[in-house]
C-alpha cells in the first residue's frame, strides 16, 4: 500500500527516462525497497546502471512503450523527461497504474502551448507575451507585434533545443529552419515570445506531498544556449519576491494537480515575477540539492510519490552546482584530473556515466557548499574545470 506500509517486492515503479536526473531518482526508490525497471532510447542509460531491469525503446512509440507496460506491468510510472508518448500515459492511468504527478500534467507540460495557456490564460500569470505560429509567414508577423529581441522556441523542445533569440530580420531564416530542426518528433508549431531582460532567473522546486506544498529556497542559475551551466542556492530575493513566487507556483502545481517535485521556472525584473514554465519532476538546476539539503529533489520526489509526508526541508547554507559539459564523437570516455579534483574542501562531484557522446552532451555535475554565493560557485567551477574529459 502506497504511503501506509511498504512490502516486499510490492511495488514496482518504471522510469521513463533514465539519464542523471533518473539516475538519483533509482537511487531515492531503492532507498525504500523498491523494484526499479529503467527505461530510455538508448542502452547503459545512467539510471540503467542501477536499476534492476532495463529496456531500450523509443517512448514516443506509442506501440513499444504499451508493449512495456504490458510487460512489467509497473504500479507507478515516473516520467523523467519530455519524450514521452503521453497519450500511452493517459490511456494506463485509465486501468489504474499511477502516473507521476499524473497523465494530463504530463501532456499539458510537455507542449509549451499547453501550459503557457493554462498559466496566462487560465491561472492569470504574468507570463512574456507570447504568439504560437506554424508557418515562417505567421512567425514574422508575431515578431512585426512582438519586436526585437524576441525568442523562437518549438512547442516540443526542451534543453534550449531548437531555440532562438531574435534581434534582427536577418535571422529569420536561420531562427525558423533550427526551430524546425531541432523540435521533438520534427517539424511543427513554434512559440514567439517577448525576450525578458530579467535581473535573474529561478527554479522554484515546489513539492506536493500528503503533508501539503513545501517549497525549497529558490535556485538561481546561468542559462546557454538555452542549458544551465552553473545554479546556485539560496538565490537572494526579498520577502515580497519569494511570495509572489510562491504564490505563483502553488497556483500552478494545485491547478497540474498530483504529488511530486515541480520545478517553477520564473524570471525576475524589478517587482515582478514571470512565470516562463514548469517540469512535473526534478529540475536539472536543482542538482545543487544533492548538496545543499537534507532531502535532496529526488528524495522528496520519491517520498511524495509514495505517498509519504516531507515533513521538513533542511538547508545547509550557500551551495552550488556547476556542469561538466564535453564536446566531440567517441564511445569511450574517460575522465582525468578527478584525483585533484577531489581535492577541494566542501565538495562533491557525480560522473554520469553516459556510454557515448555525440557533439555537446552534459557528463557530470560538481556540487559545492560555501559561505557564500561566490565562493561556492567558485569551488563548483574549479572542481567542474579541474576534471578533464578524455576520449
Ligand atoms: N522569453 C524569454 N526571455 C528571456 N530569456 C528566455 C526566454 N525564454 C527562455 N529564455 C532563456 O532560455 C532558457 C531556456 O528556456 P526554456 O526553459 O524555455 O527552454 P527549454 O528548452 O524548456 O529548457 P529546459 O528543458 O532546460 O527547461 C531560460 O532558462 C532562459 O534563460
Ligand atoms: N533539461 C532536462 C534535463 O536536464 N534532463 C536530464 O538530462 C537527461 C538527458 O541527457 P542527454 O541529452 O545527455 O541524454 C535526461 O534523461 C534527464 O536526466
Ligand atoms: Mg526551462
Amino acid at each position: 500500500m502506497i504511503g501506509t506500509a511498504l512490502c516486499k517486492n510490492s511495488i514496482k515503479a518504471m522510469l521513463l527516462g533514465s539519464g542523471e536526473l533518473g539516475k538519483e531518482v533509482a537511487i531515492e526508490l531503492q532507498r525504500y525497497g523498491i523494484e526499479v525497471i529503467a527505461v530510455d532510447r538508448y542502452a547503459n542509460a545512467p539510471a540503467m546502471h542501477i536499476a534492476h531491469r532495463s529496456h531500450v525503446i523509443d517512448m514516443m512509440d506509442s506501440a513499444a512503450l504499451k508493449s512495456v507496460i504490458a510487460q512489467e506491468s509497473p504500479n507507478i510510472i515516473i516520467p523523467e523527461l519530455e519524450a514521452i508518448n503521453t497519450q500511452v500515459l493517459v490511456e494506463v492511468e485509465s486501468f489504474g497504474v499511477k502516473v507521476v504527478p499524473n497523465a494530463k500534467a504530463t501532456q499539458l507540460t510537455m507542449n509549451r502551448e499547453g501550459i503557457r495557456r493554462l498559466a496566462a490564460n487560465t491561472l492569470g500569470l504574468l507570463t512574456s507575451r507570447f504568439f504560437f505560429c506554424d508557418s515562417k509567414k505567421e512567425m514574422e508577423k508575431a515578431i512585426t507585434t512582438i519586436g526585437f529581441p524576441c525568442v523562437i522556441k518549438p512547442i516540443m523542445s526542451s534543453s534550449g533545443h531548437g531555440q532562438t533569440v531574435v534581434k534582427s530580420e536577418l535571422q529569420f531564416d536561420a531562427a525558423w529552419e533550427v526551430s524546425q530542426e531541432d523540435a521533438r518528433g520534427g517539424k511543427g508549431r513554434i512559440i514567439v515570445e517577448d525576450f525578458i531582460e530579467f535581473d535573474y532567473e529561478i527554479t522554484l522546486l515546489t513539492v506536493s506531498a500528503v503533508d501539503g506544498i513545501h517549497f525549497c529556497e529558490p535556485i538561481g542559475h546561468r542559462q546557454e544556449d538555452g542549458d544551465y551551466r552553473e545554479s546556485w542556492q539560496p538565490q537572494q530575493m526579498t520577502n515580497e519576491l519569494i511570495q509572489i513566487s510562491r504564490e505563483m507556483a502553488t497556483k500552478v502545481v494545485k491547478s497540474l494537480g498530483g504529488f511530486g517535485v515541480f520545478g517553477v521556472e520564473m524570471f525576475i525584473k524589478g517587482d515582478q515575477v514571470y512565470f516562463s514554465e514548469v517540469s512535473p519532476r526534478p529540475h536539472d538546476t536543482g542538482m545543487v540539492t544533492l548538496i545543499s539539503q537534507d532531502k535532496s529533489e529526488f528524495a522528496l520526489h520519491v517520498r511524495a510519490i509514495l505517498g509519504f509526508p516531507v515533513g521538513s526541508i533542511l538547508q545547509y547554507g550557500h551551495s552550488a552546482s556547476a556542469v561538466l559539459l564535453a564536446d566531440g564523437h567517441s564511445v569511450n570516455i574517460g575522465f582525468e584530473g578527478v584525483r585533484e579534483a577531489l581535492l577541494e574542501a566542501g565538495t562533491q562531484l557525480r560522473l554520469f556515466a553516459k556510454p557515448e557522446i555525440n557533439g555537446q552532451r552534459r557528463l557530470g555535475v560538481a556540487l559545492a557548499l560555501s559561505d557564500n554565493t561566490q565562493s561556492a560557485l567558485d569551488k563548483a567551477k574549479r572542481v567542474a574545470e579541474q576534471v578533464k574529459v578524455i576520449f
